[in-house]
């Protein structure tokens, strides 16, 4: 894709903090009214790489491009609508009066009413800024960040701090967003934001690109299977030895195999173990890609990080 043609262009692009390399090498491309989710675990270099498109730190190496221009051209013209993980509205304003006020501060504001209609918050228009849950914060820095009317959307981990319902409300109004043609960049360590919300997925590892493409072309990036089977009382250490069986893992009176070959291994465990029922075979999920893909060199993430 030609550096024009693309919203947002990363080119071998590195970053360290002191002696810690926070981008090592990534090279990306988004193509205009994408939605991309950046996922990784925590230290994965997500919120650096966003930093780097809003302008806010400067590579090391390599060239990021936003619209064509420097990153700090493009927002300060602007054309990138920016949601940072903290941050505090003005206080003892009325979230219609905010939403007005910012928009004023741009050349060609989007309407105010459309604004407060697309991200759910027309209803506390009258509310004063200090009286708003955590979930209707979220959902009137996201109008804040729409009112310039700008091409480009980048939010770090805009639902890390919100309850089921809080997230749920405020993907729906992300969603009606991205599909009036906005080109939308976040980041979240939620494996199921990125699978439900993003057209793309790029999986960070230890400052790098682990894997870039939708989810079932990441799904399909680890191939192997796994049968899972009740069987009280199974010896562990005899199921590894069966054909085709990586790892096994005791889930109360179930067993799970993992398995390079789940034919092989299936025929086995029914031969040996003719009491195993409740017996499926099932594809690597993506939590089974992001565990594969973001271990290794990378830092591997605990299963609390992985959220799914
Ligand atoms: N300002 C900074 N000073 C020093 N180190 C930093 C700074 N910002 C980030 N780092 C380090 O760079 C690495 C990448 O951090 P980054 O915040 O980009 O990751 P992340 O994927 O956003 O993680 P999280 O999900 O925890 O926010 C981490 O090791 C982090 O400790």
């Amino acid at each position: 894709m030609p550096t024009a043609d693309a919203s947002v262009r990363l080119s071998d692009v590195h970053k360290a903090y002191g002696t810690v390399q926070a981008v090592r090498g990534v090279d990306l491309a988004i193509r205009p009214g994408e939605t991309v989710a950046l996922l990784g675990p925590n230290g994965a270099g997500k919120s650096t790489t966003i930093d780097l498109v809003l302008g806010l730190a400067r590579p090391d190496a390599g060239q990021v491009r936003v619209l064509g221009e420097q990153p700090d051209d493009a927002v300060r013209n602007g054309r990138v609508g920016g949601m940072l993980q903290t941050g505090t509205l003005i206080e003892h304003l009325t979230v219609g009066e905010l939403v007005r006020m910012v928009a004023s501060l741009y050349p060609r504001p989007r309407p105010v009413d459309e604004v407060l209609e697309l991200t759910a918050t027309a209803p506390l228009a009258g509310r004063d800024t200090t009286k708003l849950s955590g979930g209707q914060t979220q959902r009137v820095r996201f109008a804040l960040a729409l009112v310039g009317d700008p091409d480009l959307l980048v939010l770090d981990e805009p639902t890390a701090a919100l309850d089921v319902e809080g997230r749920r409300d405020f993907w729906s109004a992300m969603r009606a967003v991205a599909g009036s043609g906005k080109t939308v960049v976040f980041a979240t360590h939620y494996l199921e934001e990125a699978d439900a919300y993003a057209d793309r997925i790029v999986l960070l590892a230890g400052g790098r690109v682990a894997a870039d493409g939708t989810a079932n072309e990441i799904r399909a990036r680890v191939g192997g299977r796994s049968i899972r089977a009740t069987l009280p009382g199974a010896d562990l250490a005899a199921l590894r030895e069966l054909p085709g069986v990586s790892s096994v893992d005791r889930r109360g009176d179930a067993v799970v195999l993992a398995c390079t070959d789940s034919d092989a291994a299936l025929r086995r465990l029914l031969d040996r173990y003719p009491t195993a029922r409740d017996v499926e075979v099932r594809s690597a999920g993506l939590e089974e890609a992001f565990l594969e893909l973001t271990t290794g060199d990378a830092v591997a993430p605990s299963m609390d990080e992985v959220r799914p």
